[in-house]
């Protein structure tokens, strides 16, 4: 689908004239602003900004390109035009837990969440079912040390044919390899069940209930080669107590994993999340 919405996105060394030059060309071909937001990282000097606004029917996504140029280039920007309407297509991949999984794929029924979910990937066969009845193509990938190498190669054939445009793992416990998470760079969003960076690794709610804290959380983050240790998107805690098991704890944290990994994607296929170094600018609707 296809209308005259757009959001623009742009990164650069700061400098003054980059807003007035980017709404001078938005306003000589006619476009309205719809929503702006801006952010200037004093400590490394770089300026992010995302503009959304709509054009005249008229005027093509070639014709906004050629106005944006002018500014982009002045200022050397690093720069995303995208059409607001489009629902960029996504690839899931999940293990035995479908609690992040379902929440995502509830939140695209209701048109909450603007994507379209064009593959459903695992190394179990627990959520075939699930992709069936959503009409999704299913594949199983099982994967041990000495077939990870394959079933990495035969992922990114998925991605390929599926045109997926970002993968997210929803709660899938495998490792990605360092190729592949540098092959993927930006492109991969996982969800962690904890409040990073406390316990990272496989089994946090036990690590959680082994030191007695009093929040727990989960964290959404772009995946790197540094297992846990991605730019942070969206984070959220809930307060927990001494009576809780580490199952009572793992219970708590689906939901919490649910809704945070549902807004990092949202924000995300928005075009709302630049990423700043280690670190990511997040312009929340
Ligand atoms: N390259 C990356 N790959 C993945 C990341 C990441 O940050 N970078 N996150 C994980 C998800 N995850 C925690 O959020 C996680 C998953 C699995 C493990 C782990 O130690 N897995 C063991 C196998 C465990 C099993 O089979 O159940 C392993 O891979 O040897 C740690 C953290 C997803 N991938």
């Amino acid at each position: 689908m296809f209308d005259n919405s757009f959001v623009f996105t742009l990164s650069c060394e700061d400098r003054p004239g980059i807003v007035s030059a980017v709404t001078t060309e938005l306003f000589k071909i006619g476009a309205n602003i719809a929503e702006s937001n801006q952010f200037w990282d004093r400590q490394t000097n770089q300026f992010f900004m995302r503009i959304a606004f709509t054009c005249p029917p008229s005027v093509t996504y070639e014709e906004i390109e050629r106005a944006l140029a002018q500014p982009s280039q002045h200022f050397g920007m690093t720069t995303k035009l995208i059409n607001g309407a489009r629902k960029p297509k996504i690839l899931i991949m999940v293990s035995k837990f479908d609690h992040a999984m379902l929440h995502l794929l509830y939140q695209i029924k209701v048109g909450w969440l603007g994507a379209e979910v064009v593959a459903i990937v695992s190394n179990h066969d627990d959520s075939r079912a699930t992709a069936e009845l959503n009409g999704i193509p299913y594949y199983l990938l099982p994967v041990k040390a000495e077939t990870k190498r394959v079933q990495e190669a035969k992922l990114l054939e998925i991605i390929e044919q599926s045109g997926a445009e970002l993968v997210v793992l929803a709660r899938y416990m495998q490792v990605l390899s360092d190729d592949l998470s540098r092959i993927l760079s930006g492109r991969v969003i996982n969800i962690h069940h904890s409040f990073l960076p406390s316990f990272k690794g496989a089994k946090p709610y036990h690590q959680a209930y082994d030191r007695g804290v009093k929040l727990i959380g989960a964290t959404a983050h772009y995946v790197t080669a540094d297992l846990d240790e991605g730019p942070i998107i969206e984070q959220e805690t809930q307060r927990v107590t001494h009576a809780m098991s580490a199952d009572d704890l793992l219970a708590t944290g689906r939901d919490i994993e649910s809704r945070v990994l549902a807004r990092a994607v949202k924000n995300h296929v928005e075009s709302r999340v630049l990423l700043n170094g280690r670190k990511t600018v997040v312009f929340s609707s």
